[in-house]
């Protein structure tokens, strides 16, 4: 239905576009829609890092004038065709975003911006110093047009078709990455890199693939703005480049590859159509665009997305059937820490913690505010690295491994305030934790119902996660957990905000998984809840153990009463 939609809105414009182009646009229109369709092309590489990945990478500009210069060189001055020089133009900035993704991808959003940047500075330097290869600052003229066939593709109508059939191409297989598995990892790592590394994601890789991927694209319209202009000069390494493609993606929509064509369209035509004004022109511009950003934060497509979703109804539930996924892995000897130590400054976080968590086993993990629960379950799911000691799953010595690792290895975590995306659909969330595991995104889903299924919210699968109640969020992020049937399952106070009838329900599901054989911990301030529930029970106090034993002893102990039971009241 939403697809038919999309598909309905795509064709009229295409046509809009195509009658404009044949029967109305004149010479200098023509080229303004053909240098429309290059920025589109660029924006489809930035609305998959940026857009999908959520890094903002201002090399985007730079890889799109490594391919322009690719192309000016190669064809002016070494006569390569237009089939030469094309694909070395994706190529080449490719190979420069491997290495520079690898250097750069793992700092923090705002330095990764300012070191993306730095790439584009030193490469219009080089542009600009080395005049015998790329002509400095004058650049080369007498790039030679596309040569298709044998046929030298003149400007005009055959080069906006030109342009706008590899748009069209481009579109379409950035539409399927953004809507596969690829496309499905980036969004959930955008929104939650936390989550996305405990539900198995590879989150360098992605960010990699998703750098290498936005700078095909970005070399692909260097060289056909070339071919356009038919000289190349510094200018195309220069910020405003940089500028446009970003504008392209927040006006269009982020994320969205319609919306890199609306934006590219709208950006290269707004000042044509304003250009009566005169100077005034750059004012009605900018205050358009900066409407556009207040009025519609998602993008002109978002908009036009959230409005027609409106009129025509929201998603209706999807007709894929529930499936059960494949068993969690074997892990007979489940979980096991020994002398755990993890320093923050010079808080002692976890002090010599020693554990075992078995298979088929409930284990409570109980202590005061501060006293070092959470640190325990980030450094058992990968979250932080432990300073000392051994961590073993399954018998295989983990220490120190990745969450993703971990997490593909057998391992599954809840937080403790339900870690959820803004604005994803129920499914869509829980499928998400399926994306390291199935090949496709209909197995995925087909995975989620049936988790959801399990915790009985079925019917929550075409709901969004936003303004969902505390205790509906919890059940979805355990299908989360679940429905990648992890052999060990952390669980951050999961019973916290729900209601006794609600507390007896995920009590009996933990006491069915514990029966399947899986391995669970649970950190709980609600003695009522864990106390029935847990065969035994380990007490932190300052980050160390002070009690491990029968979780029905446990009251009777004079340490523990003194550190937490004697201070919890109704606990
Ligand atoms: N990232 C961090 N940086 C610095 N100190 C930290 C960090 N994480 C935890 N700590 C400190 O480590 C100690 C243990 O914190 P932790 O959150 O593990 O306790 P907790 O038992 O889970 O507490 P709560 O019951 O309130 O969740 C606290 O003193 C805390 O301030």
């Amino acid at each position: 239905m939403a697809e038919r939609r999309s598909a309905v809105i795509l064709t009229a414009g295409a046509l809009a576009l195509l009658v404009y182009a044949l029967a109305f646009a004149s010479p200098y229109g023509l080229r303004v829609l053909t240098v429309a369709g290059v920025y589109a092309l660029a924006a489809f590489g930035f609305q998959i890092v940026f857009g999908l990945g959520g890094a903002l990478s201002l090399a985007q500009g730079a890889f799109f004038g490594v391919g322009a210069y690719v192309t000016g060189i190669l064809g002016s001055r070494h006569g390569l065709g237009f089939e030469a020089t094309f694909p070395l133009s994706m190529l080449v900035p490719f190979l420069l975003a491997l290495p520079v993704g690898l250097a750069v991808l793992r700092l923090e959003s705002h330095y990764f911006a300012l070191a993306t940047l730095g790439i584009a500075q030193v490469l219009h330097l080089l542009a600009v110093n080395l005049p015998e290869l790329t002509g400095g600052s004058n650049g080369l003229a007498g790039v030679p047009a596309a040569v298709l066939f044998g046929w030298a593709v003149p400007r005009g109508l055959p080069m906006a078709g030109l342009v706008w059939g590899l748009v069209a191409l481009g579109g379409l297989i950035g539409w399927r990455l953004a809507r596969g598995r690829l496309g499905r990892s980036l969004t959930m790592l955008r929104d939650d890199p936390l989550a996305a590394g405990t539900l198995g994601l590879d989150v360098g890789r992605l960010r990699l693939a998703a750098f290498g991927i936005s700078a095909l694209f970005a070399g692909a319209a260097g060289a056909l703005a070339v071919h356009t202009q038919r000289v190349v000069s510094p200018e195309v390494l220069e910020f405003p480049v940089m500028v446009s493609i970003l504008t392209i993606s927040i006006v269009g929509g982020r994320g969205r590859m319609a919306g890199a064509v609306l934006g590219a369209v709208l950006l290269l035509h707004l000042p044509e159509w304003f250009r009566f004004l005169e100077r005034g022109y750059l004012v009605i511009y900018g205050a358009a665009l900066l409407l556009t950003i207040v009025l519609a934060p998602d993008g002109l497509t978002g908009l036009l997305h959230r409005l027609t979703a409106r009129l025509y109804g929201g998603k209706p539930r999807a007709l894929v059937e529930a499936r059960e996924p494949p068993p969690p892995p074997a892990l007979p000897e489940g979980l096991a820490v020994e002398g755990l130590r993890k320093y923050f400054g010079g808080v002692q976080a976890v002090d010599r913690v020693s554990l075992d968590l078995r298979p088929g086993t409930i284990t409570g993990l109980i202590g005061p505010n501060g006293s070092g629960k959470s640190t325990v379950i980030n450094l058992l799911s990968g979250l932080e690295r432990p300073d000392a000691g051994r961590v073993r799953l399954g018998g295989q010595d983990v220490t120190g491994a990745r969450a993703d690792r971990l997490a593909r290895a057998g391992l599954a975590r809840s937080f403790q305030a339900a870690a959820l995306p803004a604005g994803a659909g129920v499914l869509e969330a829980v499928a998400a934790a399926r994306l390291a595991f199935d090949r496709d995104a209909a197995t995925a889903e087909a995975h989620a119902h049936w988790a959801l299924d399990r915790l009985g919210v079925g019917e929550l699968a075409g709901e969004s996660c936003d303004g969902l109640p505390a205790a509906l969020r919890r059940r979805v992020e355990l299908a989360r957990a679940l429905v990648r049937r992890p052999a060990v399952l952390l669980l951050d106070e999961p019973a916290a905000g729900l209601t006794d009838g609600e507390k007896a329900d995920l009590a009996a599901l933990l006491r069915d998984l514990a029966g399947e054989g899986m391995a669970i911990l649970l950190v709980e301030h609600d003695m009522g809840f864990l106390l029935p529930l847990a065969g035994r029970v380990l007490c932190l106090d300052r980050g160390q153990l002070i009690y491990d034993g029968p979780a029905g002893e446990v009251r009777r102990d004079q340490a523990v009463a003194t550190a937490y039971l004697g201070r919890a009241g109704s606990a």
